[in-house]
């Protein structure tokens, strides 16, 4: 697959949009890089918001392997707290910016091709890139597309997808450099240290002994599948960090590479 470092696929988890300074500083780095003409997709995540939501409903948060299990009566919430609430806050934030984003989900412009990943886990979405035309438009007005991870299978049934995943599938449908941004400066040790990278078997072997796990799991497996159809590697850091984040517009390795 051909890697296009113009466009740059950053994926943000949910703690960013409880933090509105965190929000204002992303924003700010991303109205920088397009401004010097670097292409941007964020995908982002909401699972503290799904939770919350869910809980406020009387419903419970159920997750196995770091996947949410999404019954069908749940899917309203996590709907309206992904591709709804999450999605527009976001929006919000990139015109404070001076960005002009256009909001949108996997759903759209036939972006992906989305099927049940696994019954145990309910209406949890496995996709694949499909058609970029209408995600490589947006960039090419310069615009910011915010891409929420819900998406529609083609029986029609709306289906939740982890935002790593969903993140890992753009980067593949625009041949772009990805980074995923959490809440924790990259990969950590069993001492809480920063792994600056890591590969295959490093991952197996701290997976294995329980250093690596729930949220991170998923990130590292996603970043780990990419990396290595892509043959470049991908980036796992923090959108709290201020200096990794100025670094990020340098066009600098920030966080843990996870190596092809
Ligand atoms: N080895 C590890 N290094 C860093 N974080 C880890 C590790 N193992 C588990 N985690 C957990 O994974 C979380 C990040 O995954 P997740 O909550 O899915 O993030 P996000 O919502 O930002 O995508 C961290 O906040 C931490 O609690
Ligand atoms: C299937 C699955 O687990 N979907 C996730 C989608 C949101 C997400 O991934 O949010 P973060 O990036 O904030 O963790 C969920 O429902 O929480």
């Amino acid at each position: 697959m051909s890697t296009n470092d113009s466009v740059l696929v950053l994926k943000v988890g949910g703690a960013l949009m409880q933090c509105e300074m965190g929000m204002a500083r992303l924003m700010e780095t991303a109205a920088k890089m397009l401004s010097q003409g670097q292409k941007v997709v964020l995908v982002h995540g909401g699972g503290y918001l799904v939770d919350e939501q869910l809980q406020v409903n009387g419903m419970e948060t159920v997750k196995l392997d770091g996947l949410r299990v999404t019954p069908a009566e749940q899917m309203p919430i996590v709907v309206g707290a992904l591709a709804g609430t999450s999605n527009k806050i976001l929006q919000a934030a990139a015109v404070k910016a001076g960005v002009v984003a256009v909001g949108m989900s996997l759903a759209d412009g036939n972006l992906v091709d989305a099927r049940i990943k696994d019954e145990r886990l309910g209406l949890v979405g496995e996709v694949s890139p499909k058609d970029g035309a209408y995600i490589n438009f947006v960039l090419a007005q310069g615009w910011m597309p915010i891409v929420s991870s819900i998406a529609v299978s083609a029986t029609g049934d709306l289906l939740n997808v982890n935002a790593d995943e969903a993140a890992t599938v753009l980067a593949k449908l625009v041949g772009g450099k990805l980074v995923l941004l959490s809440d924790v400066s990259g990969v950590l040790d069993g001492k809480g240290q920063l792994i600056p990278q890591l590969n295959r078997e490093q991952i197996q072997q701290l997976v294995k002994q329980g250093v690596i796990e729930k949220g991170m799991k998923v990130k590292v497996e996603a970043a780990l599948d990419v990396a290595e159809q892509m043959g470049q590697p991908v980036q796992v850091a923090s959108w709290r960090d201020a200096a990794q984040l100025a670094a990020l517009a340098r066009g600098e390795n920030i966080g843990t590479q996870i190596q092809p």
